[in-house]
């Protein structure tokens, strides 16, 4: 019942369409210099027009031939599970419908401007990839372990959605829950609120992610190759913790 065949192109209004223009023109003025580069990369391959919301197959049509990726049209957030069958099947799950221009800058679940215009850019990096579709195969072997899932969750939460990670140029955003919010951009690299650490896979999976306002902590990481050199830790941790009790939770 989450999937639904297709876009729906037709439902689309003015106000999405405008929705749509508005983010990105925005988006694109400010992340030239707050965007880690292979998501800028990212932008022109997919090759986004400002003025006209994007088709999922115009979409699918680069990323399979770039890294094997396509889209899988949702109506919204899918259970653990699924998401992970997804990722694991090289298909990012997106929805196909777009916030209120009440809600530009910031909104608790993720719509297809999120998905889209924060997910996919990276879906062209072959590493970045390879983590995806790494640590869903993990997910998938303790599938039925609530706790392991949601330790992995927390991984995919302080990287893919709200990651930093240090450049040549400085500190750069990757990830995609920031990159899609342009009050969270901007808060996540000059804000003094947010504690900034080097990435470390123990302390991420110990702590709970906030879904519905900034975060309140961001994990740096140097190349997205540490993220897939992480993985081997995540898998040991996991056996080691379907033994015993879990101390995290
Ligand atoms: C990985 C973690 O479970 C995360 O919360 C998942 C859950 N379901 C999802 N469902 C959709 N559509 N998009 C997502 O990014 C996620 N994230
Ligand atoms: N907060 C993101 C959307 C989002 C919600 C929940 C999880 C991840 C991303 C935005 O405003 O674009
Ligand atoms: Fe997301």
């Amino acid at each position: 019942m989450y999937f639904i065949n297709n876009q729906g192109y037709d439902k689309y209004t003015e106000e999405d369409t405008q929705v749509w223009s508005i983010l990105f023109n925005r988006q694109m003025k400010m992340l030239p210099s707050l965007a880690e580069n292979e998501f800028l990369n990212g932008i022109k391959t997919i090759g986004f027009k400002e003025d006209i919301i994007p088709t999922f197959e115009g979409i699918d049509d680069v990323l399979q031939t770039v890294t094997g990726w396509r889209i899988a049209p949702v109506t919204g957030l899918i259970p653990n599970k699924e998401f992970f069958e997804l990722l694991k099947a090289k298909k990012f799950p997106s929805s196909s419908w777009f916030r209120k221009k009440s809600e530009l800058d910031y909104l608790e679940e993720p719509d297809m401007f999120h998905d889209i215009f924060g997910h996919v850019p990276l879906l062209t990096n072959l590493d970045f990839c390879r983590y995806l579709e790494k640590m869903s195969i993990i997910a998938l072997k303790y599938i039925d372990s609530e706790e392991s899932i949601e330790l992995i969750s927390r991984l995919y939460w302080y990287t893919v959605e709200f990651g930093l990670i240090e450049t040549q140029q400085g500190l750069r955003i990757y990830g995609a829950g920031i990159l899609s919010s342009k009050g969270e951009s901007e808060y996540s690299l000059f804000s003094e609120i947010p504690i900034r650490a080097d990435f470390n896979l123990l302390e991420i999976l110990k702590t709970p992610y906030i879904k519905d306002e900034f975060q309140k902590k961001y994990w740096v990481i140097k190349s997205y190759k540490e993220l897939e050199n992480s993985l081997s830790e995540l898998d040991e941790y996991l056996a080691q913790n379907k033994k015993g009790l879990l101390k995290l939770m």
